[in-house]
């Protein structure tokens, strides 16, 4: 039956390695489409074996593998947007590149996934030129985090003057917006003086609150800090590709670029908030806690 007369669905693809734990890549990502509206596809870039503790393997797919589920997925259903994460090493990056290129897509989200929270490559070091060079001008968004923002732009990030710096270098490399995310910057962060603290509709008196999180955004001409309260947790695992995710299917629903930015971090704010503790390392975040906070004004 066609759908005719009832509104168009959404449809967003996510382009990086499968997390048997569920908590980030492929499974984090579909998993915040659907709480957002948003029909998700897949292209795998590579199998890791992987739970709270960490990352026990790597197994990367052929580069074609990548561009013919690509391929079948542009060909016939359609991509409103698009997200990569772990992409692994320069041929896989080339592959994808040529996919994009080849069907125009423009709502690209590049995160740049290089190194999992234990450690273990997820990039490997040689494959950052091909980022860089091939990726990123076919980027309308990039999401480092700071390590990251670090390789990206060669500069070493300690504070916000810095951090500044390497958002202009990065942006010259093609994307319209650069989001630094501040999760990893757990020494540098401002305390929060006011009695007590909210975050998306949610308050805590600041004895507890603590210090804040704080992403910074570049457009070319502006730069907004997003501030959230930093959650005192081990449950982070996936929030970055959670975060771009959550980007991703505010862009395939039509959202502006600084509109899909604060609908990510209100997303990833209360998945952090909102844990589920599980496993016995770092656990995932709580994917449902957006829509369930929706569902039920607190
Ligand atoms: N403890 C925390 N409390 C609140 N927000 C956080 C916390 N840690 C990270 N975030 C937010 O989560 C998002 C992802 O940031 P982060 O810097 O952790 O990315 P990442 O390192 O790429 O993630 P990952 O570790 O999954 O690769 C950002 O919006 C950041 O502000
Ligand atoms: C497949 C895959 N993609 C991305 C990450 C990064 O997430 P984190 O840094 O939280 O481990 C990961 N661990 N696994």
């Amino acid at each position: 039956m066609k759908r005719e007369g009832l509104p168009r669905i959404p449809k967003a693809l996510t382009i990086a390695g499968s997390d048997s734990g569920g908590g980030a890549g492929i499974q984090a990502d579909l998993k915040t489409f659907q709480e957002l509206d948003v029909y998700g596809m897949s292209a795998i870039t590579a199998i890791t074996v992987q739970n709270t503790l960490g990352v026990s393997g790597v197994y990367p797919l052929p580069p074609a593998a990548a561009a013919e589920q690509i391929r079948a997925v542009g060909s016939d259903l359609g991509v409103d947007a698009l997200k990569t994460g772990m992409l692994f090493d320069a041929e896989i990056i080339r592959a994808v590149a040529a996919e994009i290129r080849r069907f125009g897509w423009k709502r690209v989200v590049v995160d740049p996934v290089m190194i999992a929270k234990g450690g273990e490559t997820l990039l490997r070091r040689e494959a950052v030129a091909a980022l860089r060079e091939e990726l990123l001008p076919l980027a309308q968004v990039v999401t480092p985090n700071l390590p990251e923002a670090e390789v990206l732009s060669g500069l070493p990030i300690r504070t916000m003057q810095e951090r500044r710096e390497a958002a202009k270098r990065i942006r010259a490399m093609g994307p319209e917006l650069v989001v630094i995310k501040g999760g990893h910057d757990e020494g540098n962060t401002r305390v929060s003086e006011s009695e007590n603290v909210s975050v998306s509709g949610k308050s805590w008196p600041s004895s507890q609150a603590g210090v804040e999180v704080v992403d910074l955004v570049y457009d070319g001409s502006h730069f907004t800090e997003l501030a959230g309260l930093r959650v005192q947790t081990v449950h982070t695992h996936g929030t970055g590709c959670t975060f771009s995710a959550a980007l991703t299917a505010a862009l395939a629903k039509g959202a502006a670029l600084q509109e899909a930015v604060r609908t990510a971090r209100a997303f990833i704010q209360a998945a952090i908030e909102d844990s589920l503790e599980l496993g016995r390392g770092h656990g995932p975040t709580n994917h449902w806690a957006y829509r369930r906070r929706q569902e039920v004004p607190l």
